[in-house]
């Protein structure tokens, strides 16, 4: 057994790590950076880069067959599958590629491969092979697709969004469990591609919106497209010939047994913090196993050790994933001296058509924080011009506001460009725009931003009544 010593640990090199790693180093510290798996991390090679590109081959397809809309009649549209996931797998290759060389670059010496685990709060043990001792960690493990196991029982047809990308050809079928926001952007893009797509939802969630209004209008522009079973459970997989038989329950406790190439369960990821010995480490623990950290340094109770990205469960996103091993690399260079690193304001897009996009606070975040004293504002873009002329006028923007100050606080959204809109509020909301100072901003026309002025103009016209004696949260319950 080799025995290595370093100032820093950092476990798990995906985006989080590398971050990490490279900010230790920049601290001046000695830093070890430990992979158990290729390297290439889960956003190039199974996550944003390839669901993104599927997505776009959906796009072009669906271009097609609403460009009838406009009187423009593009033929009969043929999906060539191979093709499709041909184009995928070598793009996603080439983003791997440039992650993996970023990593090539780094010295030989700081780099090792194996399954890390604690032995103690100093010690880690690699595989079999080497124990690592070192002053600070990084925890930057990032998380794994949850799949029951009775469903993992009936077979390789049961599969996660790490099998899709890997795919040679497009599906006849796949059954999706989940509406959060894979389960989404997947099936619409696989239905979008020509393969037959059931997606069932347990309750009646739509990707991140907790806003219960804009959850009826984004419940209709799912299943005015897609096959959604909201309400409805997958309670049993079986394996039938080359496929899988899927038996549903809906509300009213029908059964319905449907068959399916594959399905996919897309009902969530689990941090990766349950196989690293963390009972070695005398950290305190939440019920889901996540040591307790401080969000502004990313430190990990009192302790030397910091944990960054997936493995932390805060908001499991790219951007968020460099944030956070940025904060955690750099404080674990400068421990004990501790500092909050940057937070930006919480973003999260849903690339499905409409675009679902939240920013700043949610309003079931507001329900508990400002209870019965922020306004809200919307927009409807059934009618609103552009979006028609665009022949996407769908969805509706929701925005919030504290009364007396006038604080632009947060907005929840599906509709037309929400991945431009949601930019555009979170940038107002982290420079702590009021209403007021957002309506003095240029609109220009015809433009989907004129339904983001209609929307503040409500919100100014709500915040100039008394707050309603009812909290507007009234009807905040939990979203399902
Ligand atoms: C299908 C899909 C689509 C997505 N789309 C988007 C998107 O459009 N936009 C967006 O912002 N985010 C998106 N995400 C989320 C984003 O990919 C993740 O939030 C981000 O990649 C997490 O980075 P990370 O560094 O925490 O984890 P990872 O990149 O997963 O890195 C963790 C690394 O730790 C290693 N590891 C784990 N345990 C150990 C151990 N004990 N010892 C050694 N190594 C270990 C793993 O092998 C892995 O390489 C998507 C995710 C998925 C799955
Ligand atoms: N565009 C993006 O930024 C993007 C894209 C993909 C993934 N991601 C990240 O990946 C994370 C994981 O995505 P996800 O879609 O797997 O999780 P999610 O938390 O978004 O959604 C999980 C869904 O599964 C449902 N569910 C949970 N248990 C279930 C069960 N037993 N049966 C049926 N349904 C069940 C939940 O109600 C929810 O609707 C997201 O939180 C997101 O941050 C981001």
């Amino acid at each position: 057994m080799k025995t290595l010593r370093t100032e820093v640990a950092v476990i798990g090199a995906g985006t989080a790590g590398m971050t990490g790693y490279r900010a230790a180093k920049a601290g001046g510290k000695r830093t070890l950076l430990i992979e158990s798996n290729v390297y290439g991390t889960t956003c190039a090679r199974v996550g944003c880069m390839p669901s993104k590109l599927l997505i776009s081959a959906a796009d072009a397809a669906h271009t097609l067959h609403a460009a009838s809309g406009f009187g423009v009649h593009a033929g009969e549209v043929r999906i060539d599958g191979k093709a499709v996931m041909a184009r995928v797998r070598s793009e996603r290759d080439r983003f791997v590629g440039f992650v993996v060389e970023s990593v090539e670059g780094y010295p030989a010496e700081d780099k090792i491969h194996g399954h890390a685990r604690f032995l103690s709060p100093t010690r880690l043990q690699i595989d079999d092979h080497t124990v690592v001792e070192a002053e600070r960690f990084v925890i930057a493990t990032g998380s794994t697709p949850i799949v029951p196991d009775e469903w993992r029982a009936a077979g390789p047809r049961v599969i996660t969004s790490d099998e899709v990308f890997y795919w040679d050809d497009l599906p006849e079928s796949v059954a999706v469990a989940g509406t959060g926001v894979i389960g989404l952007e997947l099936g619409q893009a696989l239905h979008r591609l020509g393969v037959r797509v059931t997606i069932f939802g347990r309750g009646g969630s739509v990707a991140q919106i907790s806003d219960p209004d804009l959850l009826d209008v984004a419940r209709r522009a799912m299943t005015d497209e897609l096959d959604v079973r909201f309400q409805t459970k997958v309670v049993k997989v079986e394996q039938q010939g080359e496929g899988l038989l899927v038996t549903s329950e809906d509300a009213d406790g029908n059964l319905r047994s449907e068959q399916f190439a594959y399905l996919l369960s897309a009902i969530g990821r689990r941090p990766n913090v349950h196989k690293l010995g963390l009972e070695h480490t005398g950290l305190e623990r939440d019920h889901h196993g996540i040591p307790v950290y401080d969000k502004q340094t990313m430190q990990c109770g009192d302790s030397a050790i910091f944990i960054a990205g997936d493995a932390n469960d805060e908001r499991p996103q790219l951007p968020e994933a460099a944030d956070h091993g940025r904060i955690a690399g750099d404080n674990a260079a400068r421990f004990p001296d501790v500092k909050p690193g940057l937070r930006r304001t919480p973003l999260a897009i849903t690339f499905t058509e409409p675009q679902i996009v939240t920013m700043g606070a949610s309003f079931a975040e507001l329900c508990v924080t400002h209870t019965g004293c922020f306004a809200i504002g919307r927009v409807s873009f059934e009618n609103q011009g552009r979006s028609r002329v665009m022949l996407q006028n769908k969805g509706m923007l929701r925005v919030y506001a504290e009364y007396h100050s006038g604080r632009f606080l947060g907005a929840e959204m599906i509709g037309p460009r929400a991945e431009n809109i949601g930019h555009l509020l979170a940038w107002a909301v982290q420079a702590r725009l009021t209403v007021g100072e957002m309506l003095d901003m240029p609109f220009y026309h015809p433009v989907v931003e004129e339904g983001v002025r209609t929307a503040l103009r409500d919100l100014a016209v709500q915040l100039e009544k008394p707050p309603a004696h009812d909290c507007p949260c009234v009807d905040c319950t939990p979203a399902p």
